[in-house]
This record gives C-alpha cells, structure tokens and sequence, in this order.
C-alpha cells in the first residue's frame, strides 16, 4: 500500500503541512507502519473529508430570506443565471421542513441512520464488556438518571395555532373591549366606541356596524359584560365569513384543471403550491407543477423539490424565461401526460408593478388558447401578518388576473386576522383554505366558524 498517498489523503485539510508529516516506507519499521495505519483508519469518517468552500444551503438561504434585489438579477449572465438553477437539490431541502413525521427514520428503503452504523462499529471494537455493579437500593448510576426520557413537547392542534396566530387581534381587541363595558349600560357612546375598536382591527365598517347593530338590539340600556359582546361578534363575523367559505373545486373532465396562482411575492404562493400538491396527490390525483415565477432563481428550485416531495410532474425553464410561454408549454405537457391539475406558480414582484401585471395577462391570455375556460381556477395567497395592505391586493389581482378564489396564509405567527373579514364582506370571493405552519400539513380547509371564534378570543 502507497503509505504516502494513504496519508496524503487522510489529511487533507488539516493545519500541518503533508510534506512534513511524510517519512518514506522504508525507514519505518514494521512496528511504525503498523501503528501509522492503525492511525489513518478513523480518518476515514465523513467528518475529515474536505468541505467544499461554497456552502449551497447558505447560498439558498439567503435567496429565500427575500432573495436578491430586482436589479441584482440584471447582472447575471445567462450562464450563471442557469447554473443557479441548477443547483443541487439537497442543499433547499434541508431548509423545508420534512414531508412525514418520522420520513428521515425510514429504514425499509435501506437508509440507515449514522448514528446506529456508528453505534454497530463501536460496539464491534470493544475489547470486553465490564460488568455493571450492582447498587443497593435507593442508588441509581448516573446513567440511569441521564437515560430519564425526554417528554416532547405537544404539537399544536392546527386550531390552536390559529388561536395562538390571531391572538395579537383577539386579545387586543377582547381587552379593550372588557375595558369599554366595565360597570356600564349599552347606549349609544359606548355603541360608538366599539364600532370604532372593531374598524380598528380589520374587520371593516360594514361587519362592525353589523356588529354593534345585533348588540344594540339584544341589550341596548341593559349592562354588558366583554364575554357577550365576544359571542355576537363571533356570530356575526361567522355570517359574514360563511358564504365565502367554500371547497375549492376541480372540474377533473378538462385534464387538466389548471390552477394559477398569483400573489405578491413573499406571500406564500410556493409553499401553499407545494401543500396543495402533497393533498391532491396523496389522493391518486396527477399532478404537475410549472415553475411560471422566472424571476427567482430559488422560487424555481424550490418548487422543483415541493414536486419531488409530492410525487408530482414538474416543468420548469431557466431565469428569465418567458412565463407565458412556460404557461403554454405545461399546459401542452399536462394534456399529453394525462395529468389531473396543473398548477402554475408566477412570480410576485418584477421590476415594476406595470411588468409584473402584464405577465400575469399575458399568462391568462396564453392559457386560453388552449381552452377558453383555463385557467380554471386563479388562486391568489394572502399573508396574514399584512392587514390593510391585503384589501388592496386583492383589488389588484382581481383586476389583473380574474382571481377566482383565496387562501390565507400564515396564521399562525402574528396574524392580523380580521383583514380577511374585510375582504370577505368586499369581494364575496371563496376563502378555500388556510395557512398555519410551513409544514406540508399545514393547510386547513377554511372553516368559518372556527375563524370567527378565534378572532373573537372565545375557547372552541
Ligand atoms: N408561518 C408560516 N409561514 C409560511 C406559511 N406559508 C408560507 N410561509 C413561509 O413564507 C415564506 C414565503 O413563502 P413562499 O412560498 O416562498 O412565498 P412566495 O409567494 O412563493 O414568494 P416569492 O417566490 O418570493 O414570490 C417562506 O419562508 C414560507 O415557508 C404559513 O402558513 N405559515
């Protein structure tokens, strides 16, 4: 055996020179030799091998943490634009969270932990094993006490992540609510100030008169406590939210539905994609996704492994590739390959909002060459934690695009809920489902009731 190469390789990377490391063969006695080898042998572990210098997960991490500038992508020659794209899958997928509980622990499919093949091979190594003493009663060896079982912590029920998401806009509300009605009759003063707390949570003038109305007709000049004005609240708001709550549907005799999605970027068009296809294909449907947002290299990638992870068809094109011809493209390749739904990711921002609408046209008008009907459904995101702002989103899109449906997301961090109450009472247009979580599991079907107690501070 070349003991010279051996050691060469072994070391690479560490802080001594090789050369001085490097004594030729035949100026060791075989003892030496031994030992040396003995000595490279647990150098063979993963963790000595050279790390490469770029780190892929970092690059991705940084992109997705709201990804470079518009202008940044200007400088890109296409070459390099490609190469980002085709970037090793793993280093994204690290960053998402896993697909099944317990998917990593898979062992059926010949993936062994490293932490038992490491376990194996000590346990092999061990020259004899030493007898533990026996300790008299009310003695424990130390590992014993160690071994105690962590109890894990609870997962959330997806109801008491909403709970938790709108608490900022229930308790703040709810509060200042008991505050109002502490030791005072229902008259007109205090009508007045409540409709203005409810205006001030989102929940829109017209939802807060309807509000104050149903209160006022129940227990005008009779005392008020915070927990009755909570109960109508829910009730109304649960009116307002219950024609809009609604399955999203799929006509599966065009092959395929199309489903576009739009939304300002950030707002989670990909990721609410990715759990839409985990649900539609976990139920025998065939799915496709089309990576339509060119604009960013790691919306791209990032799809790219949703579809992986959910057994769907992917179609994608390199940066700045024309969307709408990509629109086209999938929708040809979803009809040949048979699939059920087709969903189409677009971008949220481009250089300008003018830019960003005319693609979003084009794409619609692209798809309806191919049937007049697609896309079948125009699903627009909607991020909770933005209030206001989402009213005129929604304005935006519909115009734009003909948004025919909407999913809130990210309600279980701060949310301000009741913007979707607002937008409920304004555009009448179904709320299909709702974020709660980044996991593939995270997406609950909208349920009016529920929401409106949630905003509402009252138990389930
Ligand atoms: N907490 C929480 N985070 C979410 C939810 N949905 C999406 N996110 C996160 O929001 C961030 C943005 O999501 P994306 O899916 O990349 O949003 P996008 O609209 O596709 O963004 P662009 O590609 O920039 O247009 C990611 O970090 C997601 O993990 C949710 O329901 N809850």
């Amino acid at each position: 055996m070349a003991l010279g190469f051996i050691k060469k390789v072994f070391t690479f990377g560490k802080d001594k020179p090789v050369e001085e490391q490097q004594v030729p063969e035949e100026h060791l006695t075989p003892t030496e030799a031994a030992a040396l080898e003995a000595e490279s042998e647990p150098h063979s572990r993963e963790e000595d091998l050279p790390v490469s210098p770029v780190d892929p997960v970092a690059t991705v991490e940084m992109e997705t943490a709201g990804g470079p500038a518009a202008d940044d992508f200007a400088e890109l020659s296409d070459r390099e634009m490609e190469s980002e794209v085709e970037a090793e899958p793993e280093a994204v997928e690290e960053d998402l969270p896993p697909i099944l509980p317990g998917a990593e622990e898979n062992t059926e499919i010949g993936l062994v932990p490293l932490s038992l093949l490491k376990a194996e091979s000590e346990a092999g190594t061990e020259a004899s094993p030493v007898a533990e003493p026996v300790l008299p009663k009310g003695f424990a060896t130390r590992a014993e006490v160690v071994a105690e079982p962590e109890v894990p912590a609870p997962r959330l029920s997806w109801y008491q992540r909403l709970r938790a998401g709108l608490a900022r806009t229930s308790s703040q509300l709810t509060g200042q609510i008991s505050a109002l009605f502490t030791k005072r009759k229902l008259d007109d003063q205090t009508l007045e100030d409540l409709e203005d707390l409810l205006i001030q949570s989102d929940l829109g003038v017209e939802t807060a008169m309807r509000i104050t109305g149903a209160l006022s007709s129940e227990r005008y000049g009779k005392d008020v406590t915070g927990e009755d004005v909570s109960r109508i609240m829910a009730a109304e708001i649960s009116k307002v939210l219950t024609p809009v709550a609604k399955p999203l549907q799929l006509d599966l005799n065009h092959k395929p539905h199309v489903i576009l999605v739009v939304g300002v970027n950030g707002t989670g068009k990909t990721t609410t994609i990715g759990k839409l296809a985990a649900k539609l294909s976990g139920s025998g449907l065939k799915v496709m996704l089309a990576a339509g947002d060119t604009f960013r290299a790691a919306a791209i990638e990032q799809l790219k492994i949703w579809a992986d992870r959910t057994g769907s068809e992917f179609i994608g094109t390199k940066l700045g590739a024309d969307a709408a011809g990509l629109a086209y493209d999938a929708f040809e390749q979803a009809r040949a390959k048979k699939s059920d739904v087709l969903i189409i990711d677009t971008a949220g921002r481009l250089q300008n909002k003018a830019e960003l609408m005319a693609e979003l046209e084009k794409i619609v008008r692209v798809l309806g060459k191919l049937d007049p009907d697609a896309p079948h459904t125009v699903l627009q995101t909607l991020d909770a934690t933005t209030g206001q702002n989402a009213l005129q989103q929604v304005e935006i899109f519909r115009n734009v695009a003909g948004v025919s449906g909407l999913i809130m997301t990210k309600l279980d961090g701060t949310a301000r809920g009741g913007i979707l109450v607002g937008i409920a009472a304004k555009h009448k247009l179904p709320v299909y489902f709702i974020g709660v979580g980044e996991g593939v599991d995270d997406l609950e079907p909208f349920e009016a009731d529920d929401f409106a107690k949630a905003i509402a501070g009252l138990t389930h």
